[in-house]
């Protein structure tokens, strides 16, 4: 894999670089609460604009279906970028029409452009790759070089990530390089005891993830809005708490592995639960209490592990020789919901165990609790991408980097 290093030797002045970023920060109406991701993909666009490139950044943020929607606008990203490099950034209002033409040939050598949302386009999650390669064309005809640093993406097979670097020469990022580099030590020579906890709300991803996991960690430490289908599979109530119906059978199979192979598949022992989804924005009282896993009411829903498995998860990380976190273990947005979350940070801090803290919302929850992020061994901008890694999955995103 040729890295931006080497690009930057051989010279990009007036050169149009697309760097493909994941700039999906968590936002609050228009306000983004944690700007992780901007920050960690710094190192590549003022590298670029200072050596003289005309740097074109495109993103993808949340998940619109494939048309323009104001709530998922870049708009507040590119305005942060800007901030953050001390330089004005353009923004286009969309992503290879008009306004990304004119937006991108009145680049002057080292200004800095942010395409609005690849999303708003069916074509770059097609799964259909005439249709995926049709919109890679398209961002093709803005740039004239490739630079994957979009970590927190590269596990999709996107036009974006996946096909367009094909058109195009093409480099890793500092970030993606850096990614790659840690978690790399993870699969090659981790120290054990070995204990992966998982959480967060992309339930189906990631208990697909758990199939593979289970060959490689000593311990896996269940929460989030995973848990439940692993206590529905056990035939507990889980009331209106999220469910991945379609993996029950996967759960239980899971669950008879581990106990076959000597793998700790640790599951919530109590769970804090209130009549519904609470509102973030006004952080009201959400009239929550802790229940045992197996007595959760039926109008209730799961929004975080209870205090007992709070404790029982930091006696199990306190041990670690290694830990990776995904995954919120509640909805830590709210402060009823918070603790497990805070709770197994403070675990992987009390440790003296190498952590890995992996994912947007994992990492925005670890600064936004009021933990100190160089604490930690690594802070990773994937959680998807970084479990999918560990896997030890071809990803699309990487594979389309390598010569
Ligand atoms: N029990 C739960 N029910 C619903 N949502 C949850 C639950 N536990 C955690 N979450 C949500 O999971 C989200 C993060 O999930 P995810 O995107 O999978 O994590 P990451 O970005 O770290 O990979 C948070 O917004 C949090 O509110
Ligand atoms: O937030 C992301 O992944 P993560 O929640 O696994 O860290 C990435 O931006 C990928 O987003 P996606 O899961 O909508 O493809």
């Amino acid at each position: 894999m040729k890295t931006i290093d080497e690009l930057l030797a051989d010279g990009v002045a007036g050169k149009r670089v697309f760097v493909r970023a994941d700039l999906n920060v968590p936002l609050d109406g228009t306000t983004i609460t944690d700007d992780g991701r901007i920050r960690a993909v710094l190192p590549t666009v003022k590298a670029l604009a200072d050596a003289g490139a005309r740097v074109v950044v495109a993103s993808h943020l949340g998940r619109p279906k494939g048309a323009p929607d104001p709530v998922f606008s870049l708009a507040p990203a590119a305005t942060r970028l800007g901030e953050l490099l001390g330089a004005d950034v353009a923004f286009a209002s969309d992503t290879v029409g008009e306004s990304a033409t004119s937006t991108v040939s009145g680049l002057a050598d080292g200004q800095v452009a942010v395409l609005e949302n690849l999303r708003f386009n069916a074509g770059e999650t097609s799964k259909d790759d005439a249709e995926r390669a049709a919109f890679a064309d398209l961002l093709a005809g803005l740039a004239d070089v490739y630079v994957g640093d979009g970590f927190g993406a590269v596990h999709r097979k996107h036009a974006s990530v996946f096909d367009l670097p094909a058109r195009l020469p093409h480099y890793a990022g500092h970030l993606i390089a850096t990614e790659v580099g840690v978690l790399k030590k993870l699969t090659e020579d981790v120290q054990r005891p070995y204990v992966v906890a998982l959480g967060g709300a992309k339930v189906s991803d990631k208990l697909a993830v758990i199939d593979q996991l289970l060959a490689k960690a000593d311990r896996i430490l269940i929460g989030g809005g995973m848990a439940y289908t692993f206590l529905k599979a056990k035939g507990y109530e889980i009331g209106g708490s999220l469910l991945q119906e379609d993996q029950l059978a996967a759960v239980t199979e899971y669950v008879e592995r581990a106990e076959r192979t000597g793998v700790e598949l640790v599951l919530p022992v109590d769970a804090v639960v209130a009549p519904a989804f609470p509102d973030l924005k006004s952080k009201a009282p959400a009239d929550a209490t802790a229940v045992a896993a197996d007595a959760m009411p039926a109008d209730q829903m799961g929004l975080d592990i209870g205090p007992e498995s709070r404790k029982l998860y930091a006696s199990k990380i306190a041990d670690a020789a290694t830990v990776f976190w995904n995954g919120p273990m509640g909805v830590f947005e709210h402060p009823d919901f918070a603790e497990g979350t805070k709770a197994v940070a403070q675990a992987l801090l009390d440790s003296k165990s190498f952590t890995v803290v992996g994912g947007g919302d994992s990492a925005a929850a670890v600064r936004i609790l009021g933990f100190d992020e160089n604490a930690f061994g690594h802070i990773s901008t994937g959680g998807g991408a970084s479990l999918e890694y560990l896997e030890g999955k071809t990803l699309p995103g990487l594979a389309a980097l390598e010569d």
